[in-house]
Parts: C-alpha cells; sequence; structure tokens
C-alpha cells in the first residue's frame, strides 16, 4: 500500500483527471490520484459535454482555449479517442442589445485569439434551413469548438496521466486531513474488495504528501470543512432532455454536416443534435440549490426526477426555434447535480488559511474548464505562477462572511444566469442587501443606486427616486451615465463625497513589522505620518496586491488594500508572516475591515468643508500644506468623530480619505452633507470615481493591475524601489518588459464609451487590449487605460479601438493628462 506522495490528488471526475495529468506532465510524476467510487461518478458523467468558447472572463477563455486545444491531442497521446465533435457553436441574438453582448465578448475572444464569425439571419437559414431566423438579429460562430463525451476525456487524461506516472485508486474515501509537521496527512477508508465485489469491512489507512488538491465536485463544502474553510461551492440541480429522432432532422443530415450546438440566449437554452435527435439544456428559473447541508452517502451517481413543468418554457421554445422538434417524444431526461458558485466561477487556487493545500471545485461548466484548470493550476503549484490572471478564480476572492444560506441563494442566481443578458453595468440582486455600512439608509433617501463589492453595498451613482437601474443598463451609455457625469464635474470643480468602507484595512504591527513590508512589497516604507502606495509581487515579479500603507508608529502600519480582496490578502500576509516571523520576529496581522468606514470627500472645495468640522485650535491652518501635507496622515477630529485622515484622493482632486470608527459613520455623514451644503458638495458613486482616476492614469488593481504584469509594465516605476531587495524584485526584472500600460483618449461612437476589454489597433493588427474603459469630463470624450507592444507605446501614438465591430481613433496620451503636474491635489489653502 502506498503510504507517500508528493502530491494527492482528491476526486477521480474530469477536473481531479486533469489536475493529476498536468502535475505529471510538470514533472511532479509522483503525484497520487484518489477517487471514492470510479472516475466520472459524481458529476461528470451526467455532463452534457459541452465545449463553449463564449465567456465573458479572461481567465476563463484562457482556460476553455487550453481545453479545447488539449482535447484534440488527447488521442494522438493516449489512443483512447474522447469523441470530440468539433461541431461548433452558433450563438444565436434575438434583439439588439444581445448582439452588443456579443460584440463586447468578441473583444475578449479577439484578444485571446479565438476565433470567431458574425453571421446575419438570412445565413444562418441557408446553412442550417431547420432554424427558425425571422426573430432573429443574427449570430456569433465560433467554428472551433463543439463537445465532447465526458466520460471518454476524463479516461483519456486518466490514461495520459497514468502513462506519465500518476497512480490513481479508486474506491478510497478521503475522511479527514492532517497537518504534521512540513506534510499533510490524507486519512483514507476504503471498502474491502475481492474480485471486483465489495466483500464488506472497511480499511484505514493513510498517505502522507506535501501538496494536497481536491477537486471533489458536489462535495466541495464537506471537504473544505475538513480543513475549516467555507467555500460557497454548491450544486443546482440541472436538467437537460433528449428527444427521440426528429425525421427532417434525420433528412437533412443525408446531405449535409452536423449542425453546431445552437444556442438561443433570449431563450434560455442550448440543442444540440444526438443520435438522430436533440438535446435540449435549459437555464431556467427556479432551478434550486441542492445539497445545502452536504451529500447524502447514498447520493452515488444518482439523478433528481424531471421536472418537466419547471422548463417548460424553454421546451416551447425549443418548438417554436426548431419546429421540426414538435414531433419528437421524449426518450430520456437528466436531472443533476452541477456545481455553482455565486458568480458561476470556479475556485481554483490556495484554501484560505491552509499551507500548501488546493481547491479546484464549483464547476459548473466542468467539462470545458478541467483542462485548463488542471494546466494552469499545475503551473500555479509547481511554479509559483500561472502565466494567466488566475485573481478571478482564486478561492479567496470571496470572504469568511459567506455561509450556506447565500451559497444556495447566489448559487440559484449564476445558474439562472448562465444566459441571461450580462450588461457590464450589472449588478446581481439576490442576496441583497447583505453587508450594508451604517450611512446605507441615508445614502439610500439621497438616491445611491448600489453596487456591491465582496457583499458590501457600494453607491454606483445617485440618481432621482423613482429611477430604475435596471432598465436603465446597456452596452452603450445607460441611463445612469448622465448621473455619472454631473458627479465626476462636480469633483473637479466643487467637492465630491464617496463611500469606500469596502475598502479592505488591516494592522500589521509588532517589532518584525516593518522588515516584513519591506521584504514583501516593492517600493520604500513611508516614514510615521506619511503614506505609500507600493505592490505586493509574485514570483514571477507581477502584480500580487496594491497596498496604500500608513506609518502610525515605528512597528505600527494601517494597511489599505482592494475592497475585493479582503481574504485574499489576509490569506497571503498572514501566511507569509508566518514564514518570516523567525527572520524578523513578531509580527501580528490583523483584519480591521469590518471596523473603519472610510468616506473620501475631493475636490477644490474639500478643504472648506473640513475646515468648518474640523476640531482644532486653528482649523483655518489645520489643513494647509504645511499642517498636513500630501501624502501624509493625521489622527483628526471631526465633530465628535476621531478619524484617521489620509490626504490622497483617487480621483486626482484635492481630498482626504476619513477613515472612521464604523459605528460613528451616520454622526460624520451628517456633519460633512451640512457642512457641504453651502459649497454644494454632492454625493458620488463609484462609475464617477471610476472615470475620474482614468483622467489620472491611476491604475485600477482588478483590471489594469493583476498578476500577468510587473509593476514596470504597468508604467508603475516611481513606486518601484530599485535599490532594496523584496519578493519578487529579480524575476519582475528578468521579466523584462512584454507590454507597456497606457492611456488613451478615444474618439467613440456617440452613445458609448469603451468598458475596458477592448482590442487595439495599429492599422490591421491586433497590439494590445484596453483593461478601463470610460468617460472624461475633461476632455469631453471616452478615455481608456491599456497595454500595449512596447515599442508602440510612445505618447502620440495613434491607434484604433474596435467597439461593436467598428475601429474609432485613439491616441496614447502622457500618464495623467489632467493635471499632469498635480497642481490640484497640492493646492494650498
Ligand atoms: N454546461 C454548460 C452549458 C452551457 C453552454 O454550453 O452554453
Amino acid at each position: 500500500m502506498r503510504t507517500h506522495a508528493r502530491a494527492v490528488v482528491v476526486g477521480g471526475g474530469a477536473v481531479g483527471a486533469s489536475i493529476a495529468y498536468h502535475m505529471a506532465k510538470a514533472g511532479w510524476t509522483d503525484t497520487l490520484l484518489l477517487e471514492r467510487d470510479e472516475l466520472t461518478s459524481g458529476s461528470t458523467w451526467h455532463a452534457a459535454g459541452l465545449l463553449p468558447y463564449f465567456n465573458m472572463s479572461y481567465a476563463t477563455t484562457w482556460i476553455h482555449d487550453y481545453s479545447i486545444k488539449f482535447y484534440k491531442t488527447l488521442e494522438e497521446e493516449t489512443g483512447l479517442n474522447a469523441g470530440f465533435s468539433v461541431v461548433g457553436n452558433l450563438r444565436m441574438a434575438q434583439s439588439k442589445a444581445r448582439m452588443d453582448e456579443y460584440m463586447l465578448y468578441a473583444s475578449t475572444a479577439e484578444s485571446v485569439g479565438v476565433p470567431f464569425e458574425w453571421m446575419t439571419p438570412d445565413q444562418i437559414k441557408e446553412r442550417w434551413p431547420l432554424v427558425r431566423t425571422e426573430d432573429l438579429e443574427g449570430a456569433i460562430y465560433h467554428p472551433t469548438d463543439g463537445y465532447i463525451n465526458p466520460a471518454d476525456v476524463t479516461q483519456a487524461m486518466a490514461k495520459g496521466a497514468r502513462q506519465r506516472g500518476v497512480e490513481i485508486i479508486r474506491k478510497v474515501q478521503v475522511d479527514g486531513f492532517t497537518r504534521r509537521g512540513d506534510e499533510w496527512v490524507v486519512h483514507c477508508r476504503r471498502m474491502v474488495e475481492k474480485g471486483g465485489n465489495l466483500i464488506g469491512g472497511e480499511e484505514y489507512f493513510d498517505i502522507t504528501c506535501e501538496h494536497v488538491i481536491t477537486a471533489t465536485g458536489n462535495h466541495a463544502q464537506r471537504t473544505a470543512a475538513m480543513v475549516n474553510c467555507y467555500i460557497p461551492a454548491m450544486p443546482v440541480e440541472h436538467q437537460f432532455i433528449v428527444t427521440e429522432e426528429d425525421p427532417m432532422l434525420q433528412e437533412y443530415r443525408k446531405q449535409n454536416a452536423e449542425h453546431p450546438v445552437l444556442r438561443d440566449a433570449d431563450a434560455k437554452w442550448y440543442v444540440r443534435e444526438e443520435r438522430g435527435g436533440w438535446i435540449l439544456g435549459p437555464y431556467e428559473r427556479n432551478a434550486p440549490a441542492c445539497f445545502k447541508h452536504g451529500v447524502p452517502d447514498s447520493f452515488r451517481a444518482d439523478l433528481f426526477p424531471l421536472d418537466l413543468e419547471r422548463i417548460e418554457e424553454e421546451y416551447m421554445s425549443m418548438i417554436h426555434r426548431i419546429p421540426s422538434s414538435e414531433n419528437c417524444g421524449l426518450k430520456d431526461d437528466f436531472n443533476g447535480p452541477i456545481c455553482y458558485t455565486p458568480d458561476g466561477n470556479p475556485l481554483i487556487g490556495p484554501a484560505p488559511g491552509v499551507e500548501n493545500f488546493w481547491f479546484a471545485e464549483g464547476f459548473s461548466f466542468g467539462i470545458t474548464a478541467a483542462g485548463g484548470a488542471g494546466h494552469y493550476l499545475a503551473q500555479l503549484i509547481t511554479e509559483g505562477e500561472a502565466e494567466i490572471d488566475m485573481w478571478s478564480l482564486d478561492p479567496r476572492r470571496f470572504g469568511a462572511w459567506m455561509n450556506r444560506e447565500y451559497a444556495a441563494e447566489k448559487n440559484e442566481e449564476a445558474y439562472e444566469h448562465v444566459y441571461i443578458l450580462h450588461h457590464p453595468d450589472e449588478e446581481r440582486e439576490r442576496a441583497r442587501p447583505l453587508r450594508t455600512a451604517p450611512s446605507y439608509d441615508r445614502m439610500k433617501a439621497a438616491g445611491a443606486q448600489f453596487g456591491q463589492v465582496n457583499g458590501w453595498e457600494r453607491p454606483n451613482y445617485f440618481a432621482p427616486q423613482g429611477f430604475d437601474d435596471h432598465a436603465s443598463r446597456s452596452f452603450r451609455r445607460g441611463g445612469w451615465w448622465q448621473y455619472a457625469e454631473a458627479e465626476a464635474k462636480a469633483v473637479r470643480e466643487g467637492a465630491g463625497l464617496f463611500d469606500a468602507t469596502a475598502f479592505t484595512k488591516h494592522r500589521v504591527a509588532g517589532p518584525g513589522a516593518t522588515a516584513f513590508l519591506d521584504w514583501l512589497t516593492c517600493n520604500k516604507l513611508p516614514k510615521i505620518g506619511r503614506i505609500n502606495l507600493t505592490y505586493g509581487l509574485t514570483d514571477a515579479g507581477t502584480i500580487r496586491t496594491e497596498f496604500t500603507i500608513v506609518r502610525e508608529a515605528e512597528d505600527e502600519y494601517y494597511v489599505v488594500t482592494a475592497g475585493a480582496a479582503t481574504a485574499y490578502d489576509h490569506d497571503y500576509m498572514v501566511k507569509e508572516a508566518a514564514k518570516k516571523r523567525e527572520d524578523f520576529g513578531w509580527i501580528e496581522v490583523q483584519d480591521v475591515t469590518t471596523q473603519w468606514g472610510v468616506f473620501a470627500i475631493a475636490g477644490p472645495k474639500s478643504r472648506d468643508i473640513l475646515k468648518e468640522i474640523i476640531s482644532a485650535a486653528d482649523p483655518d491652518t489645520a489643513l494647509t500644506n504645511k499642517a498636513f501635507p500630501w501624502l501624509s496622515a493625521k489622527r483628526i477630529d471631526l465633530g465628535m468623530v476621531p478619524v484617521k485622515a489620509i490626504r490622497v484622493a483617487y480621483t486626482g482632486e484635492l481630498g482626504w480619505e476619513l477613515h472612521h470608527p464604523i459605528e460613528m459613520q451616520n454622526h460624520l455623514f451628517d456633519l460633512l452633507m451640512k457642512a457641504g451644503e453651502k459649497h454644494g458638495l454632492k454625493l458620488c458613486g463609484a462609475r464617477a470615481q471610476n472615470w475620474l482616476r482614468q483622467e489620472k492614469s491611476y491604475r485600477a488593481f482588478g483590471s489594469d493591475l493583476g498578476r500577468d504584469a510587473t509593476p514596470l509594465e504597468a508604467g508603475l516605476d516611481r513606486f518601484v524601489d530599485m535599490d532594496k531587495d523584496y519578493r519578487g524584485k529579480q524575476a519582475m526584472l528578468d521579466t523584462g518588459i512584454r507590454a507597456k500600460c497606457v492611456t488613451l483618449l478615444i474618439d467613440g461612437p456617440a452613445d458609448a464609451d469603451p468598458w475596458g476589454r477592448e482590442a487595439l489597433l495599429d492599422g490591421d493588427q491586433m497590439i494590445g487590449r484596453l483593461t478601463s474603459g470610460g468617460y472624461s469630463v475633461a476632455f469631453g470624450k471616452s478615455i481608456g487605460i491599456g497595454y500595449v507592444k512596447p515599442d508602440l507605446a510612445e505618447v502620440g501614438k495613434k491607434l484604433k479601438v474596435r467597439m461593436f465591430r467598428e475601429l474609432y481613433d485613439a491616441e496614447i496620451v502622457e500618464d495623467s493628462p489632467y493635471d499632469p503636474k498635480n497642481e490640484t491635489i497640492r493646492a494650498n489653502g
């Protein structure tokens, strides 16, 4: 019996098999895969096997692209034919808005290099006459994807893994994990078998390893609980039905090739051919989450009963779209659990708070994702970093505040959203409001239209009462655009107040704190009372986290990071601090996010407003440049509220962040609003802020800054100290400059701004893409931040940006096109 492996993969579905294969391919041949039943016996066996390219997320698009290309190579390597039918993928649109959605998606496809074509209704009809097209606007067509046999592709990957040295052991149940020194002990149980028959009784044994990777599908919550984690990976019932043969389809097929997989997103279904009939896969409303409290042990390769009523609408719409299907009876049905997460993306990466333990859970597109997920996760484990930015899939993007009830609500919503029109300005509605700052009700009464960051409600913009945000959403300038424009102007001309309570805040203190942060980040640490913007790097030298560090005392720091990244940053700092305590001394890392509310006041009038409420011997001088210089931090008192005031403003105007005890937020809000009345203080939201920061070329973590660019590529040289040593420095230098971040002013269409994913072209060559986009009130045109080939990153360079299939002029401008000398930020008074 095997007692040790370098890596143990738990779960023998498509994802687990792919991970084992890719770990071995990466050189970790001492990998063991454990499966409690037979390979594929979880969700894999009842998956429909679709391999769609279409996905709005970059990381997921890369992953799907890898899978599709990889599956095409498997037969040659393993001799097993996985049944890949490269029939293509026709995604139909019933409305202009849907075509707009496809055009935005096409930006992702174009920048990743995924082939696609546009089709008119007539072209569809000509090629596939069984499809009704008179109510269609058009379609996007991917010729290179299709579908595969899920069980066969899993077996092929498993065979490939074995050929590369992986051992696969079936019928082994993992009951727990214990950390022993630097190792994991995997506690296993096996049913005693003889000659293929269970003969009763159980065998218990342990396997030790360096790394554990779990791909346990519907069992994800139980698996995570074994290492004291909660992850919101919970299955939702998904049904699909198979019809009897369609005589008209059979007739058609005598002369023609198979139909592509047909997707009528507006009708919320896919349809593909299956043995002369059709498979219909609906993504209907009201599909229930299941196994909220775990999968019963009795549920093995089982299914739920079909609920035909729930999918009646989608069934009828298939008949509308393919009239010949009306006469086909129902031959078979599947209603099985498919794992979801609150945002519909899988969880691929480190387990929060746990060393050398990796999740590959929550896959709702498991067959399409398996190949790429295995490949990039193996890179992450064996090389320390993947070549794509995996942040949007990182398990730590979800906070520790989530629970089963939340997951059930959101995962049902994610299921329903598979085919819903995804406006880039969409805000999903379920499980809200949940995390609210105290001023939420006041903001709401003032017209706030909220978005969500890590569950926190945060105003996107303020509109008159009765304004319908949902109806205002668009791929172009939505109904909210005018309010964001007014807010952005108010900040440039007067003053605006933003709620930034969602920011992640940590206290890092102790005798080892200074040496630790100095090693963790690439900029010089600030002096006491000052702040610095700085970056934590990955081992590949790319940007892992953006930190605003306030030094409050010699060994005491207040560290502010992105609101979306609380668990991600906490996990990173805690794990790294634990490793460095021996070298540096005691380091305390405490998440204080929920203790501090944050307002940001910005604009030329912001000082005048604060003067009215500051408790100081001389309010007129307390906030001057001398008393309170730019990039410094101080404790001040505003009314009765003790405030950590930080002189920065993400909008690029004179301003302060006011970090205050969260329980005093309403008092502070009322004070600010009253004092601001005569100065025209305007409540503002994240949309205006996002536009304003682009005028200053302030990069946003998560879109402009991520694990695929070094700070030097991101043009952040002024925040990079070349003299000191820090994590990732050498790798950053070795990487060189593969692409360069630039700001562009864009003469786009009259009714739209870029969203930050559009392709950039030089002539007809794609040379980069936008990572942010919006509108500039200072220049009266669209603006964007993006990455281009380094030799083209010259001020004045004229490029084209593709929006809605058309090319528009874009020009690279000097960084910080608004107030390049920072005069307004430094304004005295
Ligand atoms: N399991 C994914 C089904 C949705 C789609 O292929 O469009």
